[in-house]
C-alpha cells in the first residue's frame, strides 16, 4: 500500500487531510512516519506471517509453505508442564512408560552397566483415549522438550519432502537431546509396504517411511532421544517399524473402565464449579463406553450447559443431560454393549478364569476385563504366568484347552445357549487339541502321530495337505474328542463352584474390570448366603 493510495482513500471517506497529518509536522515526526513506522508496520506484519505460517503446519496436512528447512522447530515445548497426575486411569500405560521417565532422568544409571533404552514405544489403543496425553506427560514428568508431530503431514506433495521433513526433525531432535518425539497417527507413514489398494503418493510415503527407519537405525540410543508413536490400527503398520530397535515397546491404550471414568471425569470436572451434589460414579455408570476425549467433552458440556441456564455451577442434571450430547452420536458410530451383552460377557470371561483358577498347573489370572478391546474382542482374562517355561506338560495344554471352552460353558450353563463370542476360544482350544495330537504326539494312538509325522516330512508340513482323507478325518475326530473332554471338565467345574461363577460375574458386570487379586480374594472368601447360589 502506498502512501498517496492511503490519502485517496481517506479523502474518499470523507477525512480531511487536516485530521490525517499535524498542522506542522516537526522533521522528526516526518521521519518517523516515513521510515520508522513503515519499517515497524513492515516488521510486525513479517512477524505474524511466519506465525500463520507455522500454525498452520502444526495442524493438517502442510499448507503451501510448509516445505522450508526447519519445520520441526515449530513443534518444540520445552516443557509441557503435564505430569501423570493429569492423566487418570492407563495405570498399565503409566507403568510402562515410568521406565522412560527414569532412564531420561538418570540415563548413567543404565549405560553403566551396558543396558539400552528402547529408541521407541507405541502407543496403541482407540481414539481420544490419552496417547497424546500420556507422551506428553513423559516429556513432563522427564523435564525434557518434546517435539510433535503427525503422521499425516510428512504426507508431502512433492516426493522427497517428506523424508526431508523426517531427517530435519531427527536433526534437531538431536541437538536437543535428552527429549521426546512424539509422531501421532504413525499409520498414515507405516502402513505396509506391500499393501494393494494405496494409490498415489507412494513413491512419496516410501520414501518418507525408509528415511524414519534409516533415523531411527542411525541415532545414537545413549543420547537420550525417545521417540513416542501412537496409532488405532496397529495391525496396518510395516512390520519393518515393529522390529527391535525400532518400536519394538508396544504400550496399550485402552478405553477406560468404570473406575477410569470416574477418575477422569473428577480430574476434568476441577477446571469448572460443580455443586456439591455431583455423584461422578453415577456419570460414569451413565457413560458407558466412552473415552477420556469424550468425558473431557462431557464436563465442559455441562459447564456450558449451566452457562446457558445463567447458573453459576454445574449440576448432575447437566452432566446427565451432556452425556446424551456428547454420547448419542458415539454409541450410533461404534458398537456400546446392552446390559444383557454385558451380562453375558461378563459370565464368559468369568468362565474362563474360574475354570483357569481351579485346575492345578494353570497360570494364574492376571486381569479380567468386559471393556472392549482395540482388537475387537468383547472382553478378554489375561493369565500370565510367573515362570516362562517351554515344555508343556499334557495336563497343562488340557488345562489351557479346558481355559478356552470355559467362556462357553459358562455361557450354556446361565443362559443355556452360546454367542458368537466364544467362536475364537474354540479355535484356539482346537488348534492347541491339533497341536498335541498330530505334532507333539500326545494321542494314545501312537500310529496316529507316526503317520501324520511320515506325510508331514513328504510334503513340508502342513498338515492339512499332508494327510489322505482317511488320516485326516481320524484326526479331526481325535481333536473333537479331545476338545469335548475339556469342554465337560469345564463344565463340571463351573457346575461346581456355580456360587462363586455368579458371585465373581456379577462383580465383573458392575465393575468391568478386575485384578487377579480380586478375582482370587472373592474366590478364597466363604461362599455367600446359599440364596445367591441358585440358579437364575
Ligand atoms: N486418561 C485421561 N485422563 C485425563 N484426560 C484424558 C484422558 N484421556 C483423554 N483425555 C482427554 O482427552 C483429550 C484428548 O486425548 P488425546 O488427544 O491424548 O487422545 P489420543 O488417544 O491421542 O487421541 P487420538 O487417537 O484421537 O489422537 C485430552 O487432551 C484430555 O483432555
Ligand atoms: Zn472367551
Amino acid at each position: 500500500m502506498d502512501d498517496s493510495d492511503l490519502v485517496n482513500r481517506l479523502l474518499d471517506a470523507g477525512v480531511t487531510m487536516d485530521e490525517v497529518l499535524p498542522e506542522s509536522p516537526s522533521i522528526l515526526m516526518t521521519l518517523l512516519l516515513s521510515y520508522v513506522v513503515p519499517i515497524v508496520i513492515f516488521i510486525f506484519i513479517g512477524r505474524w506471517l511466519s506465525k500463520k505460517m507455522m500454525s498452520s503446519m502444526g495442524g493438517g496436512p502442510g499448507g503451501a509453505m510448509s516445505f522450508g528447512k526447519s519445520n520441526a522447530k515449530v513443534y518444540v515445548k520445552s516443557s509441557t508442564g503435564i505430569k501423570f497426575s493429569d492423566v487418570a486411569g492407563e495405570d498399565e500405560a503409566k507403568d510402562l512408560l515410568t521406565e522412560i521417565v527414569d532412564y531420561l532422568h538418570n540415563p548413567q544409571k543404565y549405560t553403566e552397566i551396558g543396558a539400552s533404552m528402547p529408541k521407541g514405544a507405541l502407543l496403541v489403543g482407540p481414539p481420544g483415549t490419552g496417547k497424546t496425553l500420556l507422551a506428553k506427560a513423559v516429556a513432563g514428568e522427564a523435564e525434557v522438550p518434546f517435539f510433535s508431530i503427525s503422521g499425516s503431514e510428512f504426507v508431502e506433495m512433492f516426493v522427497g519432502m517428506g523424508a526431508a521433513k523426517v531427517r530435519d526433525l531427527f536433526k534437531q531432535a538431536n541437538e536437543k537431546a535428552p527429549c521426546i518425539v512424539f509422531i501421532d497417527e504413525i499409520d498414515t507413514i507405516g502402513k505396509k509396504r506391500d499393501g494393494a489398494g494405496f494409490t498415489g503418493g507412494n513413491d512419496e510415503r516410501e520414501q518418507t517411511l525408509n528415511q524414519l527407519l534409516t533415523e531411527m537405525d542411525g541415532f545414537d540410543g545413549s543420547k537420550g532421544v525417545v521417540i513416542l508413536a501412537a496409532t488405532n490400527r496397529p495391525d496396518s503398520l510395516d512390520p519393518a517399524l515393529l522390529r527391535p530397535g525400532r518400536f519394538d515397546r508396544r504400550i496399550p491404550v485402552e478405553l477406560p473402565d468404570l473406575q477410569g471414568r470416574e477418575d477422569i471425569l473428577k480430574v476434568h470436572a476441577k477446571k469448572i464449579k460443580i455443586a456439591d451434589t455431583v455423584r461422578f460414579d453415577d456419570i460414569a455408570k451413565a457413560a458407558a463406553g466412552a473415552s477420556g476425549a469424550e468425558l473431557a467433552n462431557i464436563v465442559n458440556e455441562a459447564a456450558l450447559r449451566a452457562v446457558r441456564d445463567g447458573r453459576k455451577f454445574a449440576t448432575q442434571a447437566d452432566f446427565e443431560e451432556s452425556i446424551e450430547v456428547v454420547i448419542a452420536g458415539y454409541q450410533k458410530k461404534n458398537r456400546v454393549l446392552s446390559n444383557k451383552e454385558k451380562l453375558i460377557v461378563s459370565y464368559h470371561e468369568i468362565g474362563h478364569a474360574l475354570v483357569a483358577a481351579k485346575q492345578t498347573e494353570s497360570a494364574p489370572v492376571h486381569k479380567i476385563t468386559i471393556i472392549p478391546r482395540t482388537s475387537g474382542a468383547l472382553g478378554y482374562t489375561m493369565q500370565v504366568d510367573d515362570n516362562e517355561h517351554y515344555l508343556m506338560s499334557k495336563e497343562e495344554l488340557e488345562n489351557k484347552i479346558a481355559t478356552f471352552t470355559g467362556g462357553r460353558a459358562a455361557e450354556e450353563l446361565i443362559f443355556h445357549s452360546v454367542t458368537t463370542g466364544a467362536s475364537n476360544d474354540i479355535e484356539q482350544a482346537t488348534k492347541i487339541a491339533r497341536a498335541m495330537i498330530s505334532r507333539y504326539g500326545m494321542s494314545d494312538d501312537f500310529d496316529m502321530v507316526a503317520m501324520e509325522s511320515v506325510s508331514n516330512q513328504y510334503l513340508g508340513g502342513d498338515s492339512s495337505l499332508a494327510c489322505s482323507f482317511e488320516t485326516q478325518t481320524l484326526l479331526d475326530k481325535k481333536v473333537v474328542e479331545l476338545v469335548k473332554r475339556q469342554h465337560e471338565k469345564a463344565l463340571q467345574i463351573l457346575q461346581d463352584n456355580i456360587s462363586k461363577l455368579h458371585e465373581l460375574a456379577k462383580y465383573l458386570y458392575e465393575h468391568e474390570t478386575i485384578t487377579g487379586d480380586e478375582f482370587m480374594k472373592i474366590l478364597e472368601a466363604p461362599e455367600e448366603t446359599p440364596a445367591a447360589a441358585t440358579e437364575e
